[in-house]
């Protein structure tokens, strides 16, 4: 029996950040392994058209909830939906569903966030610092509580090169930030947000490194844990492999290198490859989640969920093993092959930009015109090297993060949850994860079918074809302008003429005499 499924059955569970990539995968492993929980209280917002309800029926109605519906028929009944905005005051909760949630909330996990790169300051602090302090204060006045699981990233001191299990204090208090947000304009926020982010690339590591110290500094009596995942990647094993539905992190590189747009990336090869399955992510905030309840430790324990001191990846190896895999499961309706190379410098960077990346576009926006059509493609590029401007820091560089708390818990689990919640990253084979990984993304993100894999194959061939006509038809122009204006490329192209033509009479005359 495990003893941590055990833990959750008959819970009142509360998940911020349940329609997110993380959110959906920790729901559907708490109603997997604890059909008997009370209920999961999440907290919504409307979007894009769409009631509440509608979400969690799209959730609900979706693959990764398939075996959920074998083992727990009624999970519509234990899913409550609770209309709020983590930018609001009180989360634009209703008094109603207050009191609900303030009497019946066992656990917390606390994952919602803006996870965007490039987010405004003082909408960042709204997400990450001042909803995670509101949150804490709500908690506080839930008797039953008994933990309080927030969700980090590794990345929130990635300003430091050695990371431990420990929250590392930021210059400017997460209170005083929080208040100079209230009345501070735009353009002022603008103008201090990269001395406030200091060494840090962006607000959002900046604020999840601020959410960290309001979580230490409001803990009062609650029972706090702290999860700092790394670079949350595609399932590995549950509920199937690959499942991935957003392109966060590597995942919208993987879609840009199979279409054929990502044809040069400024990386490291040998700089490790934090990424972490998101199943492993779940299983260990589950398992945290029971060993805060149920053993309280005297202070907020720090988990960092990371794979590259126990079993190291490195981009070379990903970026290898993401196109032989695209080699056998191509994307549909490729623009081009799918070939990318990693540069280290910032010359071979923007002459592959220009070349590989850029002239293509224009081109085909050029034919696009031409044929009286809409042109997109320069667009989409500059979108794509926006992004990856973006990732650059995080793959050029490699981090150290010590890992006791997470080996203490897990040498804590029984057998039993060693297996039904196994954390453990040794075990995972990265060749044949980053390839279920990138099956995934065809499968689950891009909803592609297998039965389309040959006219996928056949439409790289004729993308090759066109490839050696251009190329030779660029040749040609190329050359003919060079013999123009070159005495010396006339001398060599009549060399090379003549030296054909004779290579030529004498192999007919060699053959007539064989006849
Ligand atoms: C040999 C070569 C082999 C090659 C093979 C290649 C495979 C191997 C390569 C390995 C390299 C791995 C690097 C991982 C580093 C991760 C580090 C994470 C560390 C921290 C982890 C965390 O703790 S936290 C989670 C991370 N948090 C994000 O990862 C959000 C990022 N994101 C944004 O901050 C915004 O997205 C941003 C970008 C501003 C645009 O902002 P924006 O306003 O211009 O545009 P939007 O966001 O509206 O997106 C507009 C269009 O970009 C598309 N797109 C969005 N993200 C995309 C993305 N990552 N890659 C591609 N495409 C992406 C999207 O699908 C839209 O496409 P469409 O328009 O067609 O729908
Ligand atoms: N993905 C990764 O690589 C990593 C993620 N993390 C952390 O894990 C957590 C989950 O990340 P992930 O699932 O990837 O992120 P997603 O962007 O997929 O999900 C974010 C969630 O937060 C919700 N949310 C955002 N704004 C609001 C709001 N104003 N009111 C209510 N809900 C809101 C979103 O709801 P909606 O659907 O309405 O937008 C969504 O459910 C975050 O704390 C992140 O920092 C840490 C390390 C790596």
């Amino acid at each position: 029996m495990s003893m941590i499924a055990d833990f959750y059955g008959g819970k009142s569970i509360l998940i911020t950040g349940a329609t997110g990539f993380l959110g959906k995968v920790l729901m559907e492993k708490l109603f997997r392994t604890s059909p008997d929980l009370r209920v999961i209280y999440i907290l919504v917002r409307p979007k894009a058209g769409q009631t509440l309800q509608q979400r969690v029926f799209q959730i609900l109605n979706s693959k990764l909830f398939e075996k959920v519906k074998e083992v727990c028929p009624n999970v519509h009944e234990k899913i409550r939906a609770i209309s709020a905005d983590l930018n609001q005051n009180d989360f634009a909760i209703s008094m109603q569903d207050m009191q609900e949630l303030l009497s019946y909330t066992d656990i917390i996990f606390h994952c919602a966030a803006t996870v965007r790169f490039d987010d405004h300051l003082r909408h960042a602090v709204q997400l990450n610092v001042t909803a995670t302090q509101q949150l804490l204060l709500m908690a506080s006045q839930m008797p039953n509580l008994k933990a309080f699981i927030h969700i980090s990233t590794a990345f929130s001191n990635c300003n430091l090169k050695h990371i431990d299990e420990v929250i590392y204090p930021c210059p400017v208090e997460p209170k005083k930030i929080i208040d100079s947000m209230e009345w501070l304009d735009d353009a002022i926020i603008d103008e201090i947000t990269p001395k406030l982010i200091g060494d840090r690339p962006n607000t959002y590591t900046y604020t999840k490194a601020l959410g960290e110290m309001v979580v230490q500094q409001e803990s009062g009596k609650l029972n706090l844990a702290i999860i700092r995942p790394s670079i949350v990647g595609a399932t590995w094993q549950e509920p199937f492999p690959g499942w991935v539905d957003n392109v966060n992190g590597p995942t919208g590189l993987i879609v840009a290198a199979g279409k054929g747009f990502l044809r040069s990336i400024r990386a490291t090869p040998m700089a490790v490859a934090d990424l972490i399955p998101a199943d492993i992510v779940v299983n260990l905030t589950l398992a945290v989640g029971w060993y805060t309840a149920v053993h309280r430790p005297k202070s907020t324990l720090i988990y960092h969920c990371t794979s590259g001191n126990l079993n190291p990846c490195n981009w070379g190896k990903m970026g290898i093993q993401v196109l032989a895999t695209f080699e056998k499961i191509p994307l549909e309706r490729a623009f081009r092959r799918p070939k990318a190379d990693f540069t280290t410098s910032n010359v071979t960077t923007q002459y592959w930009n220009a070349v590989s990346h850029r002239a293509p576009a224009i081109i085909y926006d050029f034919y696009l015109r031409l044929t009286g059509r809409k042109p997109r493609m320069t667009k989409l590029m500059n979108r794509l090297l926006r992004t990856l401007s973006m990732l650059e820091y995080f793959i050029n560089r490699s981090w150290e993060w010590s890992t006791y708390n997470t080996e203490m818990l897990m040498s804590k689990l029984s057998p039993e949850d060693q297996r039904v919640f196994n954390f453990d990253v040794r075990q995972l084979n990265w060749l044949e994860y980053i390839e279920n990984y990138v099956l995934g993304v065809k499968k689950y993100l891009l909803k592609e079918d297998m039965a389309g894999i040959p006219e996928a194959k056949q439409h790289l061939k004729r993308l090759r074809n066109i490839h050696y006509l251009f190329n030779t038809a660029l040749f040609l122009i190329a050359w003919r302008l060079l013999i123009a204006r070159s005495q010396v490329a006339r001398n060599v192209w009549f060399f090379i003429v003549s030296f054909c033509y004779k290579f030529l009479s004498y192999f007919r005359a060699s053959s007539t005499l064989k006849v």
